[in-house]
Order: C-alpha cells, then structure tokens, then sequence
C-alpha cells in the first residue's frame, strides 16, 4: 500500500509528503532509550523492544558492555535503528530526542535483603540519570524499573522538579511486574484462561505496599477468602520467590523485560493516540492521601491522562490499604529527603 502510493503520484516533492504523511499518520518515529541496557533485565527488554514496530530508534546505554549489546541486538531485521552508548560521556547522545526512556539501571537484590536495603546504591544511580533527562530530554515519559520503586520515582520527581522541568504527567514507576504475577497466579487457582484474565494492583511495589484487588479480578470465580489471603501474599511476595529461586544471581528478570516491554508497548500507544489504554503504575496522585500512587491509569499522548479511581473494595482490600499506607509515606518521604540533600 505504501508503495503503490509512491509510485502513482507524478513529482518528487508531492511524492516526499505523501511519504512524510502516510508514515506519520500510520507510526511515527518513535525514539526509546533504555539505560542500564546491558543488565539483566535491560537485554531481554533491549530484545524485546526492538520486536515492537512502534519503535523506528532504540537507544541502548549501560556503564559497561552496550557495544556487544547492541552489534547484536541490532542484527535483527525490525524495524528499529540500534545504537550503543557507554560511559557518561556518552549518555547525553543516548537520551537527545528520546520519547520514552526505561531506567532499570542498578543493583538488585540477594536473598535476605528488601529493596529499600538497594536505596544507598540505586538512589544515587537514579538521581544522576534523572539530572541527565532533565537536561537532555525534558519531554520523555520516563518507565523507572529500578529499585526501590517507591522511593527512586519521588527521586526522579524531585530532580526534575529542582530542574524545572516535572511534568507529573511524565513519570512513571513501572509496577507492571505485580499485575502480570497477580493475572498469573489468579488464573492458577479460578482455573480460568490466564490471556482473559485483568486485576488491578494498586499502592506501591515492595512486600504489603503491592495491593492486588481479586475482588475486582476478572473473569470472576468464586474463590474462599483463604484462597484469596493467599494470592494477595503471593502477589506481595512474588520478587522474594524469583529473588530465593535465584539463590544469589539476582532478582526478575525475563518477567520484567515482559512487564517493562508490555508497559512501555501502552505509553507508546498512548503518545500515538490509540484510545483508551489503561495499565496500572506507580504516580503522582490525589486519589489518596499519599503523593505517590499506583492504580490504574489512562495513557494519552502527553502520558498520564487519567488517574483513575480504585473502585470498590472488598473488606479486606480496604485493611491492606490501610496498613500499607506508612510505609508507603515513609519510603516517599525517604527519595524526597535524599533528592534534596
Ligand atoms: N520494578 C520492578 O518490578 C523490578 C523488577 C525487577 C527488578 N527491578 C530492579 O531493576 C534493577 C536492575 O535489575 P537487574 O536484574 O537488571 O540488575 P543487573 O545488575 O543485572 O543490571 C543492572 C545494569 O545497570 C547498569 N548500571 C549501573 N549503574 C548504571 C548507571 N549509572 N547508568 C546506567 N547503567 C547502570 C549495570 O552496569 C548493569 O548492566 C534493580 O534495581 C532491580 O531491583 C525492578
Ligand atoms: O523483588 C525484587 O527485588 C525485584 C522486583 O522488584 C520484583 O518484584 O521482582
């Protein structure tokens, strides 16, 4: 179809715009950056989001190693233009132009450790990437995976805030992860089809901070409330299991790749203009008294569009949101202080 355009019409020039506007209107030139491209988690997403045919630029930086990275991830004949970046004298041209940038740069956890024992190292890591986008891609939506989640999203905010630049439409922690697990281990015990199967999962993402809502789980079995105890600690625990399995090699990492493409896949839909993509993840929010949240949200083309509601709750849910809440406060109050000291 796009060649048959091409041919058909008679001068170069109205051959040039109907090309610019049959390619734009269809997929537009979409650059995503992905730093801490050669880790665990980034190679598999390296991988995965040079399969997705939103992306025309992937742009991989790591402090070590993105070289062979990216000779051999950009191999493969997709649609994306692979460029390797190493070392902070190179991560300005890693983010110039970048739509979307995907952080899961840093240290993960080993079994016996939580992920706020991550802060003293990945706070710092986190802070300096995030005064890098401020300067040099102030208009990305930025996925930040690394953890501790509930506190290097309220790093992130603070420095572009300091930079004057926060657009809080713009942030994201990428809480993905615990949905993708909660549709996982709910499909298990409802014995349902685990492709038709949708459960928010809102609050934060560490140990009880992780709130699945099975009382809003679709489709809808009829499951006891021990089961339901359960998969809400499951879903909680889902890291520490991977984490344990690991026995030392680090936490998740092919599902996260998952998690981290399925929800980058949404923000690209969402600056493309597709109507209506909804996922959970970790903002700014007023929907309750904390200031940062995850629940779901509506994606457009400026990011956040909507922050939905949490809907009703089953009595149980409601005892979980409580009791996460000072933690939660506690682990946003502990980036904000380490941003601004
Ligand atoms: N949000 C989630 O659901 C979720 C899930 C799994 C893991 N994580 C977190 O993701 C992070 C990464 O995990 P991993 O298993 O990929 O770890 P990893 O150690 O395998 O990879 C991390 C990569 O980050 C790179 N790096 C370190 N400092 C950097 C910097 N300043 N700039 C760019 N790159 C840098 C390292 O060189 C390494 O390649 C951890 O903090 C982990 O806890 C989050
Ligand atoms: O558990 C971890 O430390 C990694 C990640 O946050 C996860 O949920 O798998």
């Amino acid at each position: 179809m796009f060649r048959s355009v091409i041919v058909r019409s008679s001068s170069s020039a109205k051959q040039s715009l109907l090309r610019r506007s049959f390619s734009s209107s269809s997929v537009p030139e979409r650059k995503v950056a992905i730093l801490g491209a050669a880790g665990g988690i980034g190679q598999p997403l390296a991988l995965l989001m040079k399969l997705n045919p939103l992306v025309s630029s992937l742009s991989l930086f790591d402090i070590a190693n993105t070289p062979g990275v990216a000779a051999d991830v950009g191999h493969i004949n997709t649609r994306s233009e692979v460029v390797g970046y190493m070392g902070d004298d190179e991560l300005a041209k890693a983010l110039e132009g970048a739509d979307l940038v995907i952080i899961p740069a840093g240290v993960p956890r080993k079994p016996g450790m939580t992920r706020d024992d991550l802060f003293n190292i990945n706070a710092g890591i986190v802070k300096n990437l995030s005064s890098a986008i401020a300067k040099y891609c102030p208009h990305a939506l930025v996925n930040m995976i690394s953890n501790p989640v509930n506190s290097t999203v309220p790093i992130a905010a603070e420095i572009f805030k300091k930079a004057g630049m926060y657009d809080e439409k713009k942030l994201f922690g990428v809480t993905t992860l615990d949905v993708v697990r909660a549709k996982t281990f709910y499909a298990g015990k409802a014995n349902v089809p685990v492709a038709e199967v949708n459960v928010p999962v809102i609050g934060g993402h560490a140990g009880v901070t992780i709130l699945p809502l099975f009382s809003q789980a679709t489709p809808q079995a009829n499951l006891s409330a021990d089961v339901l105890t359960a998969l809400t600690k499951r879903t909680q625990d889902g890291g520490t299991e991977v984490v344990e399995a690991k026995a030392g090699k680090g936490s998740a990492t092919l599902s996260m790749a998952y998690a981290g493409a399925l929800f980058a896949d949404a923000c690209l839909k969402g600056l493309n203009g597709v109507p209506d993509v909804v996922e959970c993840s970790y903002v700014q929010s007023t929907i309750t008294e904390l200031p940062f949240f995850a629940s779901k949200v509506r994606l457009g083309k400026n990011g956040v569009e909507e922050v939905l509601d949490l809907g009703p709750l089953s009595d149980f849910e409601k005892e979980g949101l409580e009791a996460l809440k000072p933690e939660l406060k506690s682990s946003i109050e502990k980036g904000v202080k380490f941003a601004n000291q």
